[in-house]
């Protein structure tokens, strides 16, 4: 498989719109990829159709078959995943946990930048700028567990955590090396090692141990509980935090919601090996209470497709997309409310002009 470079002049784009207001973001998303891309590099995308009406039309999620098509792309563009007409965990494990699974989106990338003027629910406007890497192939997703006497007053059911050296280290390595990138080179682990201490000790060893390869970052442990305290007392003192694929979900809505709210978090779900297309998506779900009513904040799925331009190779670009969110973020302050495909509009002009 090809994967785009800085000099290849194709991007091949697959777009998975999903449900509820992914239909809406995604959209907005293209938009802005159209405006922000040069000339001479031409977007192909093909879309597909994962998600509640295909699972209804065919009781399909994803299949084999469709992994073999999503692979020939350069990268992925999802909306959301997830209905109320699907029962629960049907579609995020079928398709959604299946395909970051399948093409070993390891490193769930999660930056949280308060941008000036952004309104935050914390006192002051404190320094927020760091980036949250979730594990995204192990722990408590994959899947291993089950339920005995099902429907009984006795039913007994489990959800065993996955936590490999292999993978716990590839995380922490990435970790690391963003850190050391970095211009205050800080990383957090984040576990709950005095309770999960099977886990924990294995991503704490894993985490010391590869500390030492890395002098110049200061490092510092904490429960997630605990952490979730600072999230919002001190969110300021993060740089780079590294952690499980439960915690870092739940984290990144915590800190989405403190740094600009859930419809501005982007995230990338990255191969860092580039052996499979990785995938950017919005940090939030397909929010049914909201879908189809144009109130869907569309600057989330903006910013993935800057995470999924810079993944490319296109920074310039990236960059403008950023920009332009910034500008766009510093002048919502006392205006009325824009539609979804207004803010979309908005960014497309500011990106192209
Ligand atoms: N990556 C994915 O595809 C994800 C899928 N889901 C699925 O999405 C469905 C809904 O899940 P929820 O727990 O309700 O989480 P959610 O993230 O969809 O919504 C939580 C809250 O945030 C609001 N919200 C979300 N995105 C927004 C946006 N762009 N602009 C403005 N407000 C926004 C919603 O209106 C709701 O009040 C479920 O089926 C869930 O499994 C949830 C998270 C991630
Ligand atoms: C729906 C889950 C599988 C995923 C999720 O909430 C997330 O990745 O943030
Ligand atoms: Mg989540």
């Amino acid at each position: 498989m090809l994967h785009m470079s800085v000099s290849s002049r194709i991007l091949s784009l697959a777009v998975i719109p999903g449900d509820g207001i992914g239909q809406e973001v995604v959209a907005q998303g293209l938009k802005v990829l159209t405006a922000a891309l040069p000339q001479d590099v031409k977007l192909e995308t093909k879309e597909y159709d994962f998600g509640a009406r295909r699972y209804h039309a065919t009781g399909e999620t994803l299949t084999d078959a469709d992994l073999e098509q999503l692979k020939q792309h350069d990268a992925i563009l999802l909306g959301a995943i997830g209905d109320p007409s699907v029962p629960s965990g049907v579609l995020e494990r079928g398709f959604l946990l299946k395909l970051r699974f399948a093409f070993d989106h390891h490193v769930n990338l999660r930056p949280s930048k308060l941008l000036p003027g952004v309104e935050t629910p914390l006192a002051g406007q404190p320094e927020i700028d760091f980036v949250v890497v979730r594990e995204g192939t192990e722990g408590p997703y994959t899947g291993n567990g089950g339920t005995i006497r099902k429907g009984t007053e006795h039913e007994v059911a489990t959800e065993v955590s996955v936590n490999t050296a292999f993978g716990v280290e590839r995380v922490v390595r990435d970790a690391f090396a963003r850190a050391q990138a970095r211009p205050r080179k800080k990383l957090a682990l984040i576990h709950k090692n005095n309770v999960l201490t099977f886990a924990g000790h294995l991503w704490t060893n894993v985490f010391n141990r590869v500390a030492a390869e890395y002098p110049e970052v200061t490092t510092e442990y904490m429960h997630v509980d605990a952490a979730t305290i600072y999230l919002v007392t001190q969110p300021e003192r993060f740089d780079v935090i590294v952690t499980d694929n439960l915690f870092g979900d739940i984290i990144t809505d915590l800190a989405a919601a403190v740094s600009g709210g859930i419809g501005v978090a982007a995230s990338g779900n990255i191969n860092p090996s580039g052996e499979f297309p990785s995938m950017f998506e919005p940090v939030h779900g397909s929010a049914p209470d909201i879908a189809g009513q144009g109130k869907a904040d569309p600057t989330a799925t903006v910013l993935s497709v800057a995470l999924l331009l810079r993944h490319l190779g296109h920074d310039a670009e990236a960059g403008r997309i950023e920009d332009a969110v910034s500008a766009d973020l510093a002048d919502r302050a006392g205006r009325p409310a824009r539609t979804t495909d207004e803010i979309g509009d908005a960014l497309a002009v500011r990106v192209a002009g």
